[in-house]
Parts: C-alpha cells; sequence; structure tokens
C-alpha cells in the first residue's frame, strides 16, 4: 500500500517534495518544539537536499539522520556523511543536528552499540523518512544479496551492520525506519519504476528489500517519481 505521485521531471519532484518536508519540520517545531528528519544518501536526492537546505525553518531545532552510511571516513567520496555536509546542512540548514553514523572501527559491527546510543535520545517516531531505492529493490543499506538480509528485514533493532560492498554498510533497521509521521521514498528513471511495480506487488521481502517500508500502512508512504 503505497502512494505514487508522478513529476514532470526531476526539479518539480525535488522541489515540491522539499516544500512539502520544510512544510512538515515547520509544523512538528511549532506542535513538539522540535523535528527528525531521516535522510538517504545516493545521487537522487542531491538537488531536493539542495533546494531545502534553503527553507526558512529553525534548522536549530531540526536533528537530521543518514538512513545509512558507507563505511569510509566522512571525508571520503563515497561518504553519505559528506554528501549531506555538502548538499543539505549548509545554507540555513547548517543550523541543524547531525547524528553521524560512521565511526573510526575496521568494522560497521564494533560501532553498533555506540551508535545505538547516539540515537537512543532522538524521539520516534521521526517526523520525516526520506528514503530512496537501488534498481535492485534495496532501500537505506537492505541489499537483496547480503547475506543476513533475512534476519536484517525481521530486526528491531535500530541500526544494522550490511556485510556488503566494499564498502562496508551501516543502516537503519527496517522496524525503525517504519517508526515515522511520513515516510517519502524519491525514485528516479524507468528501470527504477519497473523495481517500484514489482515491489507493490507481494513477494519476498528478501528479494526486494524496499517491499519493507514501501508496503507498510502506518503511515502510507509516498513513493515520488520522474523519469
Ligand atoms: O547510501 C545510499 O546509496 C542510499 O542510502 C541508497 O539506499 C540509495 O538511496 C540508493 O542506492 C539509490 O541511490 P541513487 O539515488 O544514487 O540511485
Amino acid at each position: 500500500m503505497s502512494n505514487f505521485k508522478r513529476y514532470d521531471d526531476r526539479t518539480h519532484a525535488a522541489r515540491d517534495l522539499a516544500d512539502a518536508i520544510a512544510n512538515t519540520l515547520r509544523e512538528a517545531i511549532a506542535e513538539r518544539g522540535g523535528a527528525s528528519l531521516v535522510v538517504c544518501g545516493g545521487s537522487s536526492p542531491i538537488e531536493l537536499f539542495e533546494y531545502l537546505s534553503q527553507a526558512e525553518l529553525d534548522w536549530s531545532q531540526v536533528v537530521v539522520v543518514p538512513s545509512d552510511e558507507r563505511w569510509v571516513p566522512a571525508d571520503d567520496a563515497q561518504s553519505n556523511e559528506r554528501m549531506l555536509r555538502d548538499t543539505l546542512l549548509t545554507g540555513r540548514a547548517a543550523d541543524a543536528m547531525f547524528v553521524s553514523l560512521y565511526r573510526p572501527t575496521d568494522t560497521p559491527a564494533e560501532a553498533v552499540s555506540d551508535v545505538e546510543g547516539a540515537l537512543l535520545d532522538i524521539p520516534t517516531p521521526f517526523d520525516v523518512v526520506l528514503l530512496g531505492m537501488g534498481s535492485d529493490g534495496h532501500t537505506a543499506s537492505l541489499f537483496p544479496d547480503d547475506p543476513n538480509i533475512e534476519r536484517a528485514l525481521a530486526s528491531k533493532a535500530r541500526v544494522i551492520p550490511a556485510d556488503v560492498g566494499p564498502p562496508a554498510r551501516m543502516s537503519l533497521g527496517p522496524a525503525y525506519l517504519r517508526a515515522a509521521r511520513r515516510i517519502d521514498i524519491l525514485v528516479f528513471g524507468d528501470d527504477k519504476k519497473r523495481v517500484h511495480d514489482e515491489a507493490v506487488q507481494p513477494g519476498p521481502l528478501a528479494a526486494l528489500p524496499v517491499r519493507s517500508v514501501l508496503n507498510t500502512t502506518d503511515p502510507i508512504p509516498t513513493v515520488h517519481w520522474a523519469e
């Protein structure tokens, strides 16, 4: 069960969704004194982040958490944290609080308890969870070819090390990602549209892990798509 919004182009998708996210953050700050925003990595959301970073809201009351991280230092070109600091956590949004998922350990598994501890103070449900999707049906760093994907998708853990790559990954767990007031999934291109159309059909979660968030009902996610 999910809503599907089709846009004329990627810029319209980025700007419309950024405006909707900004409004949700403003409402959360007004109602609860703060807001939480989970954001995916990858390339699809970059234009959205650059536009959202200029939104007029009290960013000092917003906490931003990556949905997942590549297990590389924050100055590495593959780092989601680096991408977020370059595109979202700049301009007005530079005032936001950011919770890094990366720790300087050899493996993500060694950092699970420390990262879990850093997330404990963030109230759930998150106000906004923005995810992407790979053409293999992964979301966050929940990959179909991860040898532990079945266990990961059944997990209630906040963070899950993903023994994929290199680089290895750290992902927020599916149950934690679903603990949201709104879930938006930003998907571009015909290939991913075909994967989406398959993923909304019943089938094994492990084959298309995006199903673990796409087919939740509380909240009902919205998929935002442009060619
Ligand atoms: O760390 C990451 O890469 C993301 O969190 C990942 O889940 C991303 O959303 C998809 O891989 C789509 O990436 P693109 O937008 O680059 O296609």
